[in-house]
């Protein structure tokens, strides 16, 4: 049966509608208003929001919703005189399945308007927005984050439809005879009912958190039982009720059998147990209060016995279903032998009959959507990735979506974005609660014994041994090399109608590294090698599909060639086939012969994976860091000139034709501010992400272990209560005092970039010999991005074109 077409309460106002014989529901929603309006105080106390949206789920047709709606209302507006606060303006969504009867509560709305106060002719009368949302609650109803407050009162019992694992093969019920779990029933039935509860409560509790903003609230009453026996007497006694009632008619002969085989209810009460379950599984909310409560017997109707009360209820809400399935002939005589069984069965036992359960959960997973089942936002996050805008565009949108803090699904996995320096602290320097881990795509490509994707125990024990490549010592040497090789390039600069400073760039800092690493020289092989990690590093944002032609497959392809070249290089050495090099490599390579018990010798493919890494960590970052500050002080040209004054009087003091020192470079502290400017207007690596080791908190949000927690640093980096005009290029804002963990460039706490100083020495270099040697002119001012860069960099490489200086 279609449930969503079929199912709603008894329209109307008449004698049987639900309008009048919703007593027993009034009277569930009477016993937790202190609960709901406690809880909508407390919200609106720590939100203050200038427009209260407020969702009444399952609002039925009677006046139970409105008197809702107005309780809060009153009580928001008495809290806001109290605390002198404007009354905020109430957007309220009555939310059914669409055959309800919606017309009868809008009937009702003028009365609820005067009540209020409401006169939409008055300037400063109570400002209420009533709408109705039709549609069923196990899916989306609202926008993303566009809800305060959520409410449901006597719905969530129904499920979005009748259990499908209660019918065989062949379609038939193995419930025969029965609507709903009886003691007779065996347990395949309560099994069925349990499942579909699971599968309905998940998708509820998903879809509302999607829709509630950060820390907004729910209050949801319904039917559920007290223990975990499945057949009890609060609940499950009134569908006995009806099993029997309908029996009797299948023996009168005015109901088929096989139709009653064939009926089942579409309610579920589950017991508290299950309901915890449920909330902790689905993950989105924890539980504030979970109550439960039995409805006092209300005798004060001398008219109407509390049998009838009850047997008015069900049919009030069974009515439209039975009618359906048997048809409207039934429906009279039914009710009149369900009545006096209730009151046969009243009679013998002070049964309460129907007990609730209020539960209070509160969201506090960070907003965002999760996207599709399985797939998540991969398919956006890779096409961000395609596109022009380049990934961090995917970041960027949810961010101003959702605030600061958001959660997305991402290639299997959840990912959340915070950003902040009280997160980036909380984050970054807490290795008990988190560590960082790559994909196991990324694990694939550099390796698994790569700096970046070793276990937290590895990690020192390598890191220590990488060290000594950027000790001073080791870049004081390289600084004389890699300033003989910019000057090199530039010297053709003055030769070509247009440069592109990210090919230079990349060729320098590759041919850079490369020198550093292992003396590779031979212009062939290096351009080989480079080929090689450029479609590593392109492989590395792309689908981990191992189909030949596809760009993963490409990568991990040319990966083994770097690994064999690597390898046999290795092998040369050791075999003392070629000339001593006084490099990264044979330093490592020294250490075998003299092993220390302490610090263990790195093993061969240790050796590899990691000059493979280092090359990649440090050749297209600092190449596109180099790239961003030669446009941006393009743009600004008067900086340009100041800086350009100061490395030229730091030039005279060196003898014509000398490398650079770090001693000079130690003089340059202005050029320093241009190069750290520079990288935190570019944020190179854009965010950080790490592993939650154990369920935690941060924001005031829960991360559950497993999740994967992304530092958004450019979103600190353009933080303008960090930094004054964040989208201007102003080097000397470094003159002031930094707060804690606002400059993140090179990231921060365990794992902070290993060649930061190095990285920060080339750049200096090349920004001080190419002021020196040249005005320059961008020609293309195209702010489009590389698609597929694992590091933002520009589309166009930023062309140039050079005049030379005058020589000093
Ligand atoms: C301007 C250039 C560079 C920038 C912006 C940069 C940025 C970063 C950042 C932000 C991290 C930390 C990421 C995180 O915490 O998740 C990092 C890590 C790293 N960087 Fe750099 N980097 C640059 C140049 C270099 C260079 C030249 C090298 C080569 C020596 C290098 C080697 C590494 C390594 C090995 C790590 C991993 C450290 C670890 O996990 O212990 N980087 N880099």
């Amino acid at each position: 049966m279609d449930v969503e077409r079929v199912f709603h309460m008894k329209e109307g106002v008449g004698e049987k509608s639900y309008a009048r014989n919703s007593s027993l529901q009034k009277k569930a929603i009477d016993m937790v208003k202190h609960i709901t309006i406690e809880t909508i105080l407390d919200l609106y106390l720590t939100t203050s929001p200038q427009n209260l949206s407020i969702a009444d789920l399952g609002c039925s047709s009677g006046p139970n919703t409105l008197s809702v709606i107005k309780e809060i209302i009153n009580a928001v507006k008495g809290t806001s005189r109290k605390i002198r606060r404007p009354v905020p303006e109430f957007r309220v969504s009555l939310n059914d399945l669409p055959s309800n009867d919606f017309n009868s509560i809008f009937m009702a709305l003028p009365d609820l308007y005067q009540e209020l106060g409401k006169d939409q002719r008055r300037e400063n009368s109570s400002l209420i927005f009533i709408s109705a949302i039709p549609g069923s609650f196990y899916g989306r109803l609202f926008p993303s984050s566009s809800q305060h407050f959520i409410h449901s009162s006597y719905s969530l019992h129904w499920l979005s439809k009748v259990p499908p694992m209660l019918y065989d093969k062949e379609g038939k019920s193995i419930n025969k005879g029965k609507v709903y779990i009886s003691e007779e029933s065996s347990p395949m039935v309560s099994e069925a009912y349990l499942a579909q509860y699971q599968d309905d409560f998940a998708l509820f509790l998903r879809s509302r958190s999607e829709e509630l903003i950060p820390g907004g609230r729910m209050v949801l009453v319904f039917l559920g039982r007290q223990g975990c026996d499945h057949s009890d007497r609060g609940n499950s006694f009134l569908w006995e009720l009806l099993s029997q009632s309908l029996a009797i008619m299948v023996a009168q002969g005015q109901i088929e059998r096989e139709k009653l085989d064939s009926y089942d209810v579409h309610f579920y009460a589950p017991s508290k147990e299950e309901i915890e379950d449920e909330v902790i599984k689905e993950g989105s909310f924890t539980i504030d209060c979970l109550e439960m409560f039995e409805i006092e017997r209300d005798e004060s109707h001398v008219a109407r016995s509390y049998g009838s009360t009850v047997t008015t209820t069900v049919r009030a809400i069974q009515e439209t279903m039975i009618c359906h399935h048997f048809g409207e002939g039934i429906i009279d005589e039914l009710f009149e032998i369900y009545g006096k069984l209730v009151d046969k069965e009243l009679a013998k036992e002070d049964i309460r009959p129907i007990t609730y359960i209020s539960a209070k959960p509160t969201v506090k997973i960070p907003p965002g959507s999760l996207g599709l089942p399985f797939i998540g936002e991969s398919l956006e996050f890779l096409a961000a990735n395609n596109s022009n805008k380049g990934i961090y565009d995917f970041v960027q949108t949810r961010r101003l979506r959702y605030g600061n803090c958001f959660k997305t699904r991402i290639l299997g996995k959840t990912h959340v974005f915070v950003s902040g320096t009280k997160s980036a602290k909380a984050v970054l320097s807490n290795d008990e609660n988190f560590t960082k881990r790559y994909v196991r795509s990324m694990a694939e490509l550099v390796g698994d014994q790569s700096l970046l994707c070793v276990s937290q125990e590895q990690h020192q024990l390598i890191r220590n041994r990488l060290s000594h490549l950027v000790s001073t010592e080791s870049i004081s040497k390289f600084i004389k090399h890699f300033d003989q090789m910019v000057l090199n390039s530039l010297a053709n600069w003055e030769h070509r109608d247009v440069v592109n400073v990210l090919q230079d760039a990349l060729k320098i800092t590759f041919n850079g590294m490369c020198k550093m690493l292992m003396s590779l020289e031979d212009a062939n092989e290096l351009e080989k090698l480079q080929n090689d990690v450029a479609q590593i590093c392109e492989a590395m944002l792309a689908f981990p599909l191992k189909l030949p032609g596809s760009r993963f497959y490409k990568g991990l392809k040319a990966r083994r060639r770097v690994m064999d070249t690597l390898k046999i290089m290795m092998d040369t050495r050791r075999k003392g086939l070629e000339k001593y090099h006084d490099d990264f490599l044979q330093s490592l390579l020294e250490e075998e012969k003299t092993p220390c018990h302490d610090a263990p010798i790195l093993t061969d493919t240790q050796i590899q994976e990691n000059i493979l890494t280092l090359i990649i960590a440090g050749q297209v970052t600092t190449a596109s860091a180099v790239t961003w500050m030669v446009k941006y002080l393009d743009e600004n040209q008067e900086i340009q000139e100041a800086i350009r004054h100061q490395q030229q009087k730091l030039s005279l003091k060196t003898p014509p034709g000398s490398s650079l020192t770090l001693e000079d470079l130690n003089e340059m502290p202005n050029a320093y501010k241009v190069v750290k400017e520079s990288l935190r207007l570019a944020s190179i690596v854009a965010w950080f992400p790490r592993i939650a080791l154990k369920d935690c908190e941060v924001e005031g949000f829960k991360i559950k272990k497993g999740w994967i927690v992304n530092i958004d640093a450019r979103a600190i980096h353009e933080d303008p209560s960090l930094y004054h005009d964040p989208t201007k290029f102003i080097p000397l804002r470094f003159d002031d005092e930094l707060k804690p963990y606002s400059f993140l460039a090179f990231g921060t706490g365990g794992r902070t970039c290993l060649g930061m100083n190095l990285a920060k020495a080339m750049m200096t270099v090349f920004l001080h010999r190419l002021i020196t040697t040249y005005r320059w002119k961008v020609i293309d001012s195209d702010v489009k991005l590389e698609k597929r860069a694992l590091f933002a960099r520009l589309r166009s490489g930023c062309p140039v074109s050079v005049t030379p200086l005058a020589p000093k």
